[in-house]
């Protein structure tokens, strides 16, 4: 028998679907419900009700210490009162919490702290999207960087396993040159393999006409080009100026215009990146005192992350960032992601470069593509999320190490990413248990453990469940 401090089984996850549940109580009507929470099977007010006209009044205590924005009787985003009250006599309110210590006035009585509890919850979920596109690119970002060839049949087969589990969008590879990523020098065969797979977006990079048209002559049907908002990185990445990169993007763009290809955008603003540098110029290089070495011995690859700004041209403004993205927005892409290639932005380093990119460019155009490298990129999401922002990369089973940097991981896992909107009760349409076997799949080939702690969590389960003798 697992103990209390066992994760919770697939099957017995929370499913909280928060957001009905708010906009159920504020209609005040009490509606029976299955609720695998035990919270009683009716709501009135906000109250735990046995049946809609028995409401147990000692219930109402446990709800609101337990679950404080259920109880919520009344849309507060009409309620100019509550929000201005909030909002204006708060000493240390915060940008988008609207945590300030107005509130501990009502601490003397109940009902006035419950309901400005509630509201604060609200105000913290209520901006939340009912739905959130996850964008899959583990097989590209996650493999990319895989120092042992991953074989084409492993790619293939991992495509086909994430395209089960629900996922509408799931980059399958690039179209970059060989010399550079060898990992994906089989992109033709992998998009001749998988581009008739039904009801399944799989957009592919594609850094200039060359790769463009590679991928047409693939199969592909969506393509996806990438700028970074910082000169001397845009020369390591793709061996050009931003400006260059622009042009070449915007033959790209042109070129997918006459054939009705859609283009997604990414725009990197953490840069992360590798400057191919002899070893007479490494001293210039070391941002955050830590320098990356590669495997190979005649060519050091310093990995530098400029977080801190770039080493050459100092902090990178988040409207640079903002000026790349509506250049790309400008000429095309359909959607504009914005990288933490390396993880190292915060929820304090999201919002300011979010508010400057949606000054530019369409909330809902707007992706989020975070690398976990510090643990930031829950938080990140989820303050992009109450920003609005309803479209997120992830990787499968957190792909995307990077073998030359030391301590430089993936990106978010998507198994982490579908755990937590289950948890906040928004939709997906990914199935869990079939993610976390195709996470198990790739870990598993690659020999090594999987980095998503959810995967960690049932995946113990389950064999601690297999373990119990009957
Ligand atoms: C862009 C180039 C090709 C320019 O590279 P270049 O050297 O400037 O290009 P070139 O025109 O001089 O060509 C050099 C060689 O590459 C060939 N070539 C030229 N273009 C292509 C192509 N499209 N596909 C295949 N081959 C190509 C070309 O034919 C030539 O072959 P050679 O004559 O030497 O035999 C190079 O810099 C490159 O491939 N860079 C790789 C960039 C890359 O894939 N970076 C990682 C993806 S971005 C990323 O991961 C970040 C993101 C998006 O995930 C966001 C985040 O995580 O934050």
């Amino acid at each position: 028998m697992s103990s209390l401090e066992e994760p919770l089984g697939l099957d017995k996850l929370p499913s909280m679907n928060t957001i009905d549940r708010i906009q159920r109580f504020s209609s005040g009507s009490c509606r029976p419900r299955v609720d695998n929470l035990g919270m009683g099977n009716c709501w009135i007010e906000g109250r735990s009700c046995r049946t809609s006209n028995s409401c147990n009044e000692d219930d109402e205590e446990y709800t609101a210490e337990t679950f404080p924005w259920k109880i919520q009787t009344r849309d507060l985003s009409q309620d100019d009162s509550f929000s201005q009250k909030s909002l204006t006599k708060g000493r240390k309110s915060m940008k988008f919490g609207m945590i300030d210590d107005s509130i501990s006035d009502c601490q003397s009585s109940p009902k006035c702290h419950t309901k400005d509890m509630q509201g604060l919850a609200y105000k913290f979920l209520n901006s939340i999207p009912k739905f959130v596109k996850i964008v899959e690119v583990g097989p590209r970002d996650g493999l990319q960087n895989e120092k042992n060839i991953v074989p084409t049949s492993v790619k293939i087969e991992l495509i086909h396993r994430l395209a089960s589990t629900g996922l509408s969008v799931i980059e399958a590879t690039s179209f970059v040159s060989p010399k550079w990523v060898p990992q994906l020098a089989d992109a033709n065969d992998v998009m001749q393999a998988v581009h008739n797979l039904r009801g399944i977006r799989l957009p592919v990079l594609t850094p200039n006409l060359k790769g463009f048209e590679a991928a047409m002559a693939s199969g592909a049907r969506e393509v996806a080009i990438f700028a970074s908002a910082s000169e001397s990185f845009s020369k390591s990445n793709i061996n050009c100026s931003i400006e260059e990169s622009l042009i070449r993007f915007r033959a790209v763009t042109r070129a997918a215009k006459q054939l009705s290809i859609p283009v997604r955008g990414y725009a990197f603003y953490f840069l992360f990146n590798y400057f191919k540098i002899t070893s007479n110029n490494c001293a210039s290089i070391s941002v955050l005192g830590k320098q990356y070495l590669s495997q190979s011995a005649q060519v050091k690859v310093y990995y530098v992350s400029c977080v801190a700004g770039c080493p050459v041209e100092g902090p990178i403004p988040p409207s640079k960032v903002a000026y790349v993205a509506k250049e790309l927005y400008d000429m095309g892409c359909f959607e504009i992601s914005l990288g933490d290639t390396i993880g190292v932005g915060t929820p304090g380093t999201v919002v300011p470069m979010l508010l400057a990119v949606m000054g530019v460019v369409p909330i809902d155009k707007i992706a989020v593509h975070f690398h976990d490298t510090y643990g930031q990129s829950l938080p990140n999401i989820l303050v992009s999320l109450q920003m609005g922002i309803s479209t997120v990369d992830s990787s499968v089973a957190g792909l995307g190490g990077c073998p030359y940097a030391k301590g430089a991981s993936g990106n978010v896992a998507t198994e982490d990413v579908v755990y937590m909107l289950n948890g906040l009760g928004v939709k997906t349409n990914v199935d869990l248990g079939k993610l976390m076997l195709a996470g198990d799949f790739i870990s598993n080939h690659l020999g090594r453990p999987s980095t998503s702690k959810t995967a960690i969590a049932l995946n113990r389960v389950t064999s601690n469940a297999s373990k119990i003798s009957y």
